[in-house]
């Protein structure tokens, strides 16, 4: 009998998840002793969710896929096991913005593996239709509005821009504007105490939000967190423009391509005026489960080091568009030469590499963040439907803290 590596990871959408089950499938073969068994187990936070109550119950799946701002709750649940304690891992091969993500105190404690960050998708051929420059999409929140006030005057059906109604877009506004999203150096000096949501850089944010609103130029499915609403407004041609993670450039430019239309990819649009400091390193990591035998968990860890080793990140990274996170994996590209054949994959990755290294960019820990998400997701949805952005912060910043000071309570 071979020993059993249960993994579960994310992934719903076919490119993603057959990906993972033929590395799995590889491993296995040349692993006679050990059967890993990767099993789809729903959405970011439900992954997380289950995975903390089957160790609970003492059936702690060997491997989980959790999401970044999951990684505090990850370790203070207890359920899991530093990487670095079971066996060699050659942290040094990471990029740096990944690393520095998933340092916590110091210490990484999962293996890097998917990692993202929004871009800013465009519908070239409705742009040229709308009289826009494809070959120039808007930076700038300013930008962003003025090209939608032209849109708007050519078509009543076709929509300037949607996004997701996700609290990750304000993390990577605030951290493009060099604001920390939490106190206490983005709660990596010491536990956060507090959301800076009513701080001027909140409020631009939320700002530009309402205007596109009010002015009719934003649509979405009006549901939070949903990633396929969002990305069907823009392949069925709804929007001109685009808001989502670079993970998607896979799925995103395989439907334009069957959708007949050109797709292209530009940086995330910030507020007018901020230096672009960068964006904070989304997606997910490998965590290996505490509750197991020694030897299930040496495998786990076996198997993601197969999994993200530098050929197999470097494959994952052209065929979803999330970055290739080892430095010998972007070697590997640089030599086949796939940065200057990939123009929409280097719009994304220059995003990161352009990236300043500082408390902002470092991204916020917290262990109540899955919550403190949902708080900011209502704030985004009460100003899309006509709340004052005064109103709808001061009351978000309330529940957050409040959130977050509960949560802190189970450690003092
Ligand atoms: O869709 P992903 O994997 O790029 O993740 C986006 C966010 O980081 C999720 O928290």
């Amino acid at each position: 009998e071979p020993l059993t590596v249960d993994f579960w990871y994310t992934f719903g959408d076919a490119k993603r998840s057959a990906f993972i089950q033929a590395r799995a499938e590889e491993y296995n073969k040349t692993h006679t002793d050990v059967k890993v068994v990767p099993t789809y187990k729903g959405s970011y936070n439900d992954t997380l969710q289950a995975a903390i109550l089957a160790s609970r119950q003492g059936k702690a799946p060997a491997l989980v896929q959790v999401v970044e701002v999951g990684s505090q709750l990850a370790w203070d649940s207890g359920i899991f096991q530093p990487v670095g304690g079971i066996g060699k891992v050659d942290f040094s091969d990471y990029i740096k913005p990944v690393l520095n993500y998933y340092t916590i105190q110091g210490k990484v404690n999962s293996l890097p593996f998917n990692s993202s960050s929004p871009v800013l998708y465009y519908n070239k051929d409705l742009m040229e239709k709308m009289g826009l420059d494809p070959s120039r999409p808007p930076t700038t929140y300013g930008a962003v509005l003025k090209a939608c006030e032209k849109i708007k005057m050519q078509s009543s059906d076709i929509k300037c821009i949607g996004f997701n109604i996700h609290s990750w877009f304000v993390e990577q506004w605030m951290a493009q504007q060099g604001a920390a999203l939490v106190n206490n150096d983005n709660g990596r000096k010491g536990r956060a105490t507090e959301a800076n949501l009513t701080s001027p850089a909140a409020k631009k944010i939320f700002n530009w939000i309402k205007t596109l609103s009010d002015k009719g130029y934003y649509t979405s499915s009006g549901k939070l967190e949903d990633w396929d609403g969002s990305d069907a407004i823009f392949t069925n041609q709804k929007v001109v423009f685009h808001i989502t993670s670079t993970a998607d450039i896979g799925n995103i430019g395989d439907a334009a391509r069957k959708a007949g239309f050109k797709m292209g990819v530009g940086v995330l649009p910030i507020a007018d005026g901020a230096k672009r400091n960068g964006v904070v390193i989304g997606g997910a990591s490998l965590w290996v489960a505490k509750g197991i035998s020694e030897k299930q968990a040496d495998a786990a860890l076996d198997f993601a080091l197969y999994l993200t080793n530098p050929k197999n990140m470097a494959a994952w990274h052209k065929l979803t568009g999330y970055y290739p996170v080892r430095n010998s994996s972007v070697d590997l590209l640089r030599k086949e030469g796939w940065f200057t054949q990939a123009p929409v994959q280097t719009v994304a990755f220059n995003q990161l590499l352009k990236t300043q290294s500082n408390v902002a960019t470092g991204g916020a820990l917290l262990g109540s963040f899955i919550e403190v998400r949902k708080i900011i997701e209502e704030g985004i949805q009460k100003v899309l439907s006509g709340s004052s952005v005064d109103a709808t912060l001061q009351e978000a910043k309330a529940r957050a803290d409040k959130a977050i000071q509960d949560y802190n309570k189970n450690f003092q």
